[in-house]
Formats: structure tokens, C-alpha cells, sequence
């Protein structure tokens, strides 16, 4: 697929996720990894398709405005191209307008000749009239209003309006629009964050401390954190603050047997083995093999010995662990992600509210099937990385409803300095608006 234009990279790209649903984030990594593209168009490639797949829903308003073709008519490399042409007019300061225009045009008469012409009257005309396209009325319609201005699908920005209210749903809408800040979990085992921080900057890396976690670091660094040696040294692993907090709220301790029901790529139980010193025993399940194999790289690189992986359905009866209960268990479980929508802002275009509703089905079997093997005094985390009840509270509760051996461990309790996190019911909740952090959930529950 390699190309040395930038543009053109990004429409084979987009065209992909668009027909195959495949990850942007593994396209790109083997676009630049090909090494066609130099300088800043690598820099240039990635925000053309991250932004275009982020503002997407506001790119195809402007293309229904100006289009004289009704949008669901147009063939998907014209559509793809006037979304790309777009973005670098309205998102892109960088790129002046007539070479937005010019380079879209240039494009689409090797890609789609007939239709360059059309392409190019579009895109002129949204330029001329960009002062004076209307959008949906804030109070009359609010949701389309969100899902049209910061682009989001109509359904989740009513789904955030009912949860949070209008004003504060507009500030999530904005802040799930918007790229994501890199972060990296310390690997305690060989370093603390003060010094990694210190090998980062004299690796030419700007970095500050998380808000929270108090193993998070703030990186600002353009390409892969593979050319960096604190990177292969195994000195940090890149997770979202919010995904090392709900690790941390397990709290494991050195000596015990946890499992984490649901490990690949292994970001938490290679969190959870830090945690306990690297003593103890962490069964990392999964049931992609595939995908098992990463928990196992991980652990390698950040020389973690306590973790065993292990290829299992978690969902199915777990007769291997019968006899010997567990001290804890993490459920990070399968989701929808409309959590971490700004890091993979593919997927909410993938997902509809009856998505949801089929996750949480699967999760309350997780929930179920697991609690069984838990000891009597043990703990269990259940995390998301979606922001809807469905996922989340209702998943709980409805588990509580069935089991009375089980108690919520009130997080505000056991984490006081972090109360700005917690729910009135004392779950973990954390915003993008609110926190700087992906949109997570966890609850943490004790066995009788
Ligand atoms: C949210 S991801 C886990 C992320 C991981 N905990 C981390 O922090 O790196 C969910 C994982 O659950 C796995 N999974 C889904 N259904 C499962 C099942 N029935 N049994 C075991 N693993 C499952 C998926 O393959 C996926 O790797």
C-alpha cells in the first residue's frame, strides 16, 4: 500500500477501515513503518486520518450542504475524498486552504477523474459559504446539535445528555473529539517515575507527572516509543492513566493468587505483578491465543516473572481453577470503548445503542460465571472502558440483586485522596471533561 504522498496514503487508508473495519492504528503503524513517507508527512498522514475519522459526522453535515448529490449516493472514494479535502480546510491551520483544495483535486483526477470536477466545486463552495453553514438548534434539537458539531453518533451524545445533562454532556462531546495526551505507567520493578522521567527527557522526550496514578507519565513524542531504549529496556508500558487506576483499585498484594480474567494485551496484569513486587501468582487469561502472546512479550520486556497465561473462555464453566479459590480477580471486561473513543475514534462509528445492550449481556455472564471462584474475604474489580450505565452500574447492580454474599467495597473509602474519582455510590468513574483521562468505569466488590 505504501505511498510517499501523504494524502494518498491516508485515502488507501481510510478506504480500509471503511470496507474492511480494520484498526486505524495498525494501518498507520505499517504505513510509516514501510518508510515511504518522511519528515513531517508522517505526521501529516496520521492526523488526516485520525481527524477525519474523528470529525467525520461534522465533515459529511458540510458535504450535505454544499453537495448537489445526496451524500448516501456518493461513491465512497468521492465521499472519503471530500472528507479529507475538508478536514485540512476547516481542522488544519497548518495546510492552507488552496492547497487543501489543489491537493484533494490533484487526487481525486488520478483516483476518481470523473469526479474531480464535482470534488473540486464542493470543496471551493464550503470555503466561500464557511461562515454561513447552520447547524441543528442547541435547545430545539440538542442531540443532533452534539452529534453535529463535535461529532459523535446522535444516539451516544442523547445517551451522554441523559446522563449528565446538556452542559456538561457538551463539555465530554468536545473533550472525546479532541487527541488524547500519550501516557506511559512507570515499571516500578526497575525504576521509580522520577528517574524514567529523567532517562525519557535526556532521550529527547518532554514529559510531566500524571495527575493521579502515581506511576503515570505524560509523554509528548512524535512517532513510536520502539526507537526509544528506556521503551525496550522495559523501563514503562503505555497505558492510559485511567486503565492504571482501575489496576490500582484492585490492590493486590505481594504472595497472593489473582486472576485477570480477561489479560490480553496484559497493560493491568503486568500492572498488577508490579503492584505485588513480582511475588505471587497472576493467572492472565484470555481467549484469543493470538493475542494471549502479547501478555507474555509484555512481561518479558518488563522482566515480570509471576504471570502465567492462559489460553480459557472465561465466560465457561472454569473447572482448571476449581479447587483452589482465588485471593482476587480483575474482570476487565469485553466493551464497547465508547470510553476511549479519542484513542480508536473508529469504533463509535462501528457501534449502536443495541451493541451495548448485546456487551452488557456478555458482561453479566463474566460477572457470573467468575464470582464463584472468588475466596470468602477476596475482592473483585469489575472495569470498563465505556461510559454507558448499561455497562457499568446496571451490570452491578443486577449481579447484586442475585448474590447477597457480595458487598461493594466503597472505593472513596479505601483510595480517600482520590475522591474527586469516585461515585456518590462509590464506584470509579473518570471523564476526559473532568480528569484528562479516557472514560472509565470500576467497581470494586468483596466476598462475604
Ligand atoms: C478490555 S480488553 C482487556 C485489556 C487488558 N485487561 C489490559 O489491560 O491490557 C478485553 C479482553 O478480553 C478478551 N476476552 C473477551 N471475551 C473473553 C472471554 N470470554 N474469555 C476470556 N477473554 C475474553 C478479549 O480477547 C480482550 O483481549
Amino acid at each position: 500500500m505504501s505511498s510517499s504522498n501523504p494524502r494518498s496514503a491516508a485515502f488507501e487508508i481510510l478506504l480500509r477501515i471503511d470496507k474492511e473495519r480494520s484498526y486505524a492504528d495498525i494501518l498507520i503503524d505499517r504505513e510509516l513503518s514501510a518508510g515511504a513517507l518522511q519528515g513531517p508527512d508522517r505526521g501529516l498522514l496520521t492526523e488526516l486520518v485520525y481527524g477525519v475519522l474523528r470529525r467525520q459526522a461534522t465533515l459529511d453535515h458540510i458535504i450535505r450542504r454544499f453537495s448537489s448529490q445526496r451524500l448516501e449516493r456518493l461513491e465512497r472514494s468521492v465521499l472519503l475524498l471530500l472528507r479529507i479535502g475538508l478536514y485540512q480546510m476547516f481542522y488544519l491551520d497548518r495546510v492552507p486552504v488552496s492547497a487543501a483544495v489543489n491537493e484533494t483535486v490533484k487526487l481525486a483526477k488520478v483516483l476518481v477523474p470523473r469526479a474531480s470536477g464535482f470534488i473540486n466545486a464542493v470543496l471551493r463552495n464550503a470555503d466561500r459559504e464557511r461562515d454561513h453553514i447552520s447547524y441543528p438548534d442547541r435547545e430545539k434539537d440538542p442531540a443532533a446539535y452534539l452529534a453535529t458539531v463535535y461529532s459523535h453518533p446522535v444516539w451516544l451524545a442523547a445517551a451522554w445528555i441523559g446522563q449528565l445533562g446538556l452542559d456538561e454532556a457538551e463539555m465530554l462531546a468536545r473533550a472525546m473529539a479532541e487527541p488524547p495526551a500519550i501516557t506511559v505507567r512507570t515499571n516500578t520493578l526497575k525504576t521509580t517515575r522520577q528517574q524514567l522521567m529523567e532517562i525519557l527527557s535526556a532521550e529527547g522526550v518532554q514529559c510531566e507527572t500524571g495527575r493521579f496514578s502515581p506511576m503515570a507519565i505524560r509523554i509528548n513524542l512524535s512517532g513510536s516509543v520502539s526507537r526509544l531504549k528506556s521503551f525496550r529496556d522495559g523501563l514503562f508500558f503505555v497505558q492510559d492513566e485511567s486503565s492504571q487506576l482501575a489496576a490500582m483499585f484492585l490492590g493486590p498484594q505481594a504472595g497472593e493468587r489473582v486472576l485477570d480474567a480477561c489479560a490480553a494485551p496484559g497493560g493491568k496484569s503486568t500492572q498488577l505483578a508490579q503492584l505485588m513486587g513480582d511475588r505471587g501468582e497472576i493467572l492472565a487469561c484470555d481467549v484469543i491465543g493470538r493475542k494471549l502472546k502479547l501478555v507474555d512479550e509484555n512481561a518479558a520486556r518488563l522482566g515480570i516473572s509471576s504471570i502465567r497465561t492462559v489460553l480459557l473462555d472465561t465466560a465457561r464453566p472454569l473447572k482448571s481453577l476449581e479447587r483452589s479459590p482465588l485471593d482476587r480477580i480483575l474482570l476487565d471486561a469485553p466493551c464497547s470503548g465508547l470510553g476511549v473513543i479519542r484513542r480508536n475514534p473508529e469504533g463509535k462509528w462501528w457501534k449502536s445503542a443495541a451493541d451495548v445492550i448485546d456487551l452488557a449481556k456478555g458482561q453479566r455472564a463474566l460477572l457470573e460465571n467468575l464470582a464463584g471462584h472468588l475466596r470468602s474475604g477476596g475482592s473483585l474489580l469489575y472495569a470498563t472502558c465505556s461510559t454507558a450505565v448499561e455497562e457499568n452500574e446496571a451490570v452491578i447492580e443486577a449481579f447484586l440483586s442475585r448474590h447477597d454474599e457480595f458487598v461493594i467495597e466503597d472505593l472513596r473509602l479505601l483510595f480517600p485522596d482520590l475522591a474527586e474519582l469516585f461515585t456518590p455510590a462509590g464506584f470509579f468513574r473518570a471523564w476526559p471533561h473532568r480528569h484528562g483521562m479516557d472514560g472509565f468505569f470500576a467497581a470494586r466488590l468483596k466476598k462475604k
